[in-house]
C-alpha cells in the first residue's frame, strides 16, 4: 500500500544529509531530474533543539524534535515550500525524515530553532503542545530507570525513552491527531512521502493509525513509506513486522555488501536467505547511512565514501542488482569526529553547497550521488527495473549480469576485463554508461559482446538497451 514513490517507475532517492533547502532546490534543477533519480531525502523539516552545551551543533540535534514549526538548520518554511516546488516541477519528489517517536532528550531546556520554548524534564513542549500526560510512563515501560534496555523486549523497546529521549505515547488520539497534521501539512506543500525514523521504536499498529488520519496526495495515490528498523538477527523485534506499512529499511544489507565487494565471491549471495533479508518487494536498500557512516548500528566494516573505490563498486552493483528501493547516500566530510555537524561558518550557519567545474562539490560536501559511477547507475536501475538478473558470471574478481534483455552489467575489482559474454541483448551498438558513453560496446546477432574494462577508478561497464544507433 504505501510502496508508490510516486516518480514515474524511477528507482533511486538520494540522501542529502544536512544540506540546505535553497541548496536542495539548485540540486533538483541542475542534476538530479536529468540524472532519473526519483527523489530527495531530506534531514528533518521540524523545530529541534541547538545543542551547545556537551557538543557544539552535533548532527543528532536534529532527531530531537521541539515542534513540528518548519524552521530547522536546514531553512524556515518558505524556503522548504520553494524547494518542494521547484523539485515537483523537474520531477523530483521529496521524502521526509519524519522523528516521530520522540521529542527533546531529558536534561535538555531552552528554545528551538522556530523558537519555541521546551522544557524535557517537565516533558513540555507548548510548540505542539504536548505535556506530561502524552508521554509514556514508567508504568508502561518495564525498565529501572525508563530507558530502552532490554532489545529482547517489545514493550521495552517501544515504550521505554531511548537514550533518554522523551517517549510519546503514540496509542493516545491526541497524539496520533498533532502526528497526522504534522503529515498532512507536509503532504499539502507538496512532499511524496516519510521515512519513519526509529519506527523499530514504535509500535506498528499505531504508526497504522496515524497513517489512516493522512491525506491522499494531492495527485491522487497514498503517501511512501520506509520505515528504518535496525534488524541485525540481534533482537525481539524484526522488519518483517512493518512490511504490510510500506518499506522498511534492510540494515543487514550494508554488511552484506560491504563483505560482498572486499571479497569479491559469491556477489550473488548478497541476499542470502540465510540472514532472513526483507523481500525485496519491501527491502529498502543502501551502502550506508547517515548514522552507521559513523561507526554505530552496524560496526566499523561497513563501506562508505572513506573508501572511494570500494565504495563506488558497491554503490554500482546495489544499484544494478535486482533487490529492494534504494538509497544513495550523500555526506559532508567528518574526519573522525562521529558528531561533527554539517560544514559551517563561525556562527554555525550551514555552508552552501559550490558545484566545482568538474562537477564535484566544494565546503566539505561529499557528494557521492554525482559521482560518475554512481551517478549514471540511476538511469541503469530505471531502465532495468521488474527485470531479473541472467547469464551471471562472478569468478576472478569479476562480476557481470543481465538484467532481463534490458541492460547487462560487469566490474572488475582488478580494474580489467576482456570477455566475450552472452548478454542476451539485442543486437545493436550500446553507449557504456559509466564512461558517459566515451566507450560503446556492440551487441552482436547472437547477443554476444567483447567487454573490456581498463580502468583503476571507474572498473565498471554497463549499458542498456536503448541502443546508440
Ligand atoms: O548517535 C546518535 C544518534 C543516532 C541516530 C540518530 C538518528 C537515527 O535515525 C539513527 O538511526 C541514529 N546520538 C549520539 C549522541 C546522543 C544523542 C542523544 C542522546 O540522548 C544520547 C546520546 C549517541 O551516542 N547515541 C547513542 C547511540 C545511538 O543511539 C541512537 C539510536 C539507535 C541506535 C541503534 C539502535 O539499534 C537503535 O534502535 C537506535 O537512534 C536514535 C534515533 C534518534 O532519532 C535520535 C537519537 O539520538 C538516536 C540515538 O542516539
Ligand atoms: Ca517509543
Amino acid at each position: 500500500l504505501y510502496t508508490d514513490p510516486h516518480c514515474n517507475g524511477k528507482q533511486v532517492i538520494v540522501h542529502l544529509f544536512e544540506w540546505k533547502w535553497t541548496d536542495i532546490a539548485l540540486e533538483c534543477e541542475r542534476f538530479l531530474a536529468k540524472k532519473g533519480y526519483c527523489g530527495v531525502q531530506v534531514s528533518p523539516v521540524n523545530e529541534h533543539v541547538m545543542v551547545t552545551k556537551d557538543y557544539p551543533r552535533p548532527w543528532w540535534e536534529r532527531y530531537q524534535p521541539v515542534s513540528y514549526k518548519l524552521t530547522s538548520r536546514s531553512g524556515n518554511e518558505a524556503e522548504f515550500i520553494d524547494m518542494v516546488q521547484r523539485c515537483k516541477k523537474v520531477g523530483v519528489r521529496v521524502f521526509v525524515d519524519a522523528v516521530v517517536n520522540h521529542m527533546a532528550g531529558l536534561g535538555r531546556t531552552g528554545t528551538g530553532t522556530a523558537g519555541s520554548t521546551f522544557n524535557s524534564d517537565n516533558y513540555d513542549f507548548p510548540g505542539v503542545p504536548f505535556s506530561r500526560q502524552h508521554f509514556n510512563t514508567r508504568a508502561r515501560c518495564p525498565s529501572h530507570d525508563g530507558n530502552v534496555n532490554n532489545y529482547g523486549d517489545p514493550n521495552n523497546v517501544r515504550n521505554c525513552n531511548l537514550v533518554g529521549l522523551t517517549d510519546l505515547d503514540h496509542s493516545q488520539e491526541y497524539v496520533q491527531d498533532m502526528i497526522a497534521a504534522f503529515f498532512n501539512h507536509l503532504i499539502d506543500i507538496g512532499v511524496a512521502g516519510f521515512r519513519i525514523d526509529a519506527a523499530k521504536h514504535m509500535w506498528p499498529k499505531e504508526i497504522t493509525a496515524i497513517q489512516n488520519k493522512l491525506k491522499d496526495l494531492p495527485e491522487g495515490g497514498r503517501p511512501f513509506f520506509y520505515h528504518e528498523v535496525i534488524d541485525q538477527n540481534d533482537g525481539a523485534i524484526t522488519t518483517t513486522e512493518y512490511t504490510a506499512l510500506g518499506y522498511v529499511t534492510e540494515f543487514r544489507y550494508c554488511q552484506k555488501i560491504a563483505w560482498g565487494i572486499r571479497n569479491f565471491g559469491d556477489l550473488n549471495n548478497v541476499v542470502d536467505y540465510g540472514w532472513h533479508m526483507t523481500p525485496s518487494a519491501n527491502a529498502f536498500v543502501f551502502v550506508d547511512n547517515h548514522d552507521n557512516q559513523r561507526g554505530h548500528g552496524g560496526g566499523g566494516n561497513l563501506l562508505t565514501h572513506k573508501t572511494p573505490r570500494d565504495y563506488k563498486m558497491a554503490v554500482a552493483f546495489t544499484l544494478a542488482y535486482d533487490y529492494g528501493f534504494t538509497r544513495v547516500m550523500s555526506s559532508y566530510e567528518f574526519g573522525d569526529d562521529s558528531s561533527l555537524g554539517p560544514p559551517h561558518s563561525a556562527d554555525f550557519t550551514t555552508k552552501d553547497v559550490p558545484i566545482n567545474s568538474d562537477g564535484s562539490c566544494g565546503n566539505g560536501w561529499v557528494c557521492e550521488h554525482r559521482w560518475r559511477a554512481i551517478a549514471n547507475m540511476a538511469a541503469f536501475r530505471n531502465a532495468v527495473a521488474g527485470t531479473d538478473k541472467r547469464k551471471w558470471h562472478n569468478e576472478n574478481e569479476q562480476v557481470s549480469f543481465a538484467r532481463g534483455n534490458k541492460g547487462f552489467f560487469a566490474m572488475a575489482k582488478s580494474g580489467h576485463m576482456d570477455a566475450t559474454l552472452d548478454t542476451g541483448l539485442p543486437a545493436g551498438e550500446y553507449c557504456d554508461l559509466i564512461s558517459d558513453c566515451a566507450q560503446k560496446i556492440t551487441v552482436d546477432g547472437s547477443g554476444r559482446a567483447h567487454i573490456v574494462i581498463n580502468n583503476n577508478d571507474d572498473p565498471i561497464v554497463a549499458f542498456i538497451a536503448v541502443p546508440y544507433n
